[in-house]
């Protein structure tokens, strides 16, 4: 069994502020976006990798990749004006049996977590990595009134990877883009279809590096838990 992963790295960073895309900042001398594919890349069951480019930028992730060594990287492709359109695209370049989404934008995913995400979605079909959320949670309307407090026990803040048999997911992305529905990730897209999605505990390094107190944070992970990530 082999899996493809899919990259979307094609955003703007607009919430970084940043003159540049945020994974071509760098972190320890390595843009951002090389510590996320080096996760990938050697991992004996990983096939083939579809990085989703800003179309603007794939000869710099040509060259990243390329100055990097970068094993498996079978495409650099175009992506589109929302993360939900990005991995639809990069899917379509996929023809491995499960695939696994990860943000270009998390570097700091664990070797162990991806193998458990691994074993688990060769069992169940549909997995994402996550972890119970630290704060009370609130639901505030337009007003900015409170109206609820989930409880806390049932929440999780739920990251990338998230993995899936690649038919199931190719599936939700077709149904979501024939009702219109636009998620913030890619569970949610098979959760509609009535399908399970089983939550794998990762841990509170796995970033997304997405405001300017994320790259201080990102520094701070790297100095003090470099072996671990
Ligand atoms: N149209 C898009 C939007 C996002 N992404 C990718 O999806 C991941 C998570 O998205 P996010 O952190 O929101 O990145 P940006 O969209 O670039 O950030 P912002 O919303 O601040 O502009 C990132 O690796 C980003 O590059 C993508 O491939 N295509
Ligand atoms: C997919 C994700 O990383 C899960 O937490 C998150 O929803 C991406 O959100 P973004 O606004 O596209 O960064």
């Amino acid at each position: 069994m082999k899996c493809g992963i899919v990259i979307p790295a094609a955003g703007r960073g607009r919430r970084m502020g940043a003159n540049v895309n945020k994974q071509f900042i760098p972190l320890d001398g390595k843009p951002i976006l090389i510590h996320t594919l080096e996760k990938f890349s050697r991992l004996p069951w990983v096939d083939e990798i579809v990085i989703v480019s800003h179309p603007d930028e794939i000869t710099i992730m040509e060259q990243l990749v390329q100055q990097y060594g970068i094993q498996r990287v079978k495409a650099i492709v175009p992506g589109g004006k929302e993360r939900q359109d990005s991995i639809y695209n990069g899917l379509t370049f996929l023809e491995t049996e499960y695939v696994m989404v990860h943000d270009g934008a998390r570097p700091f995913v664990k070797q162990t977590h991806l193998e458990q995400l691994w074993q688990t979605v060769q069992k169940i079909g549909a997995v994402a990595l996550g972890v119970p959320v630290k704060d009370t949670i609130k639901i505030v309307d337009q007003d900015g009134f409170i109206q609820s407090t989930p409880d806390r026990k049932s929440l999780w803040a739920i990251q990338t990877p998230q993995a899936f048999r690649l038919s199931i997911l190719r599936m939700a992305y077709e149904e979501a883009k024939k009702d219109r529905f636009l998620g913030t990730d890619d569970s949610s897209l098979v959760e509609r279809l009535g399908m399970k999605v089983m939550v794998v505990e990762g841990d509170y390094h796995n970033i997304k590096i997405t405001t300017p107190e994320d790259l201080i944070l990102a520094e701070s992970i790297l100095k003090h838990w470099s072996e671990e990530v």
